[in-house]
């Protein structure tokens, strides 16, 4: 026998109740930051279905290519004000972007009553 630990183990927490305490706490946080996310996340859906209503009856475009440019301009340099990486936040507004137009483009698909403005 050696004392060498079991392969993976110097990774495990256990027996280390002060680290174990902090990343319960950490993971606490982590919830609550998801759940936050979830939350905003759901209003500016609900903003964006609104956008898309009014867009398809005003035979509007779903995307705006410039008001996308603006928006990603403005959050690369919140995103680096903040220390997050600006590509990252780009990438995540252009997934979201993308669902919402394509929300967009199927309400503007749906059929409309004769004579609808
Ligand atoms: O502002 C608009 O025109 C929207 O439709 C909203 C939104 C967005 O999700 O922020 C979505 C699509 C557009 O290309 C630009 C922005």
């Amino acid at each position: 026998m050696t004392d060498q630990p079991m392969p993976g183990a110097e990774h495990t927490l256990d027996g280390d109740e002060e680290a174990l305490t902090k990343l319960r706490a950490l993971r606490g946080s982590i919830d609550n930051l998801d759940a936050a996310l979830v939350h905003l996340l759901a209003e500016r859906f609900k903003c964006t279905q609104e956008v898309g209503e009014l867009k398809a009856a005003h035979d509007l475009p779903p995307a705006d290519p410039a008001r996308e440019a603006a928006q990603i301009a403005r959050l690369r340099r919140l995103a680096a004000d903040a220390r997050l990486d600006p590509a990252f936040a780009e990438k995540f507004l252009n997934f979201i972007i993308e669902e919402v137009v394509r929300h967009h483009r199927a309400i503007a698909a749906r059929p409309r009553p004769e004579g609808a403005a």
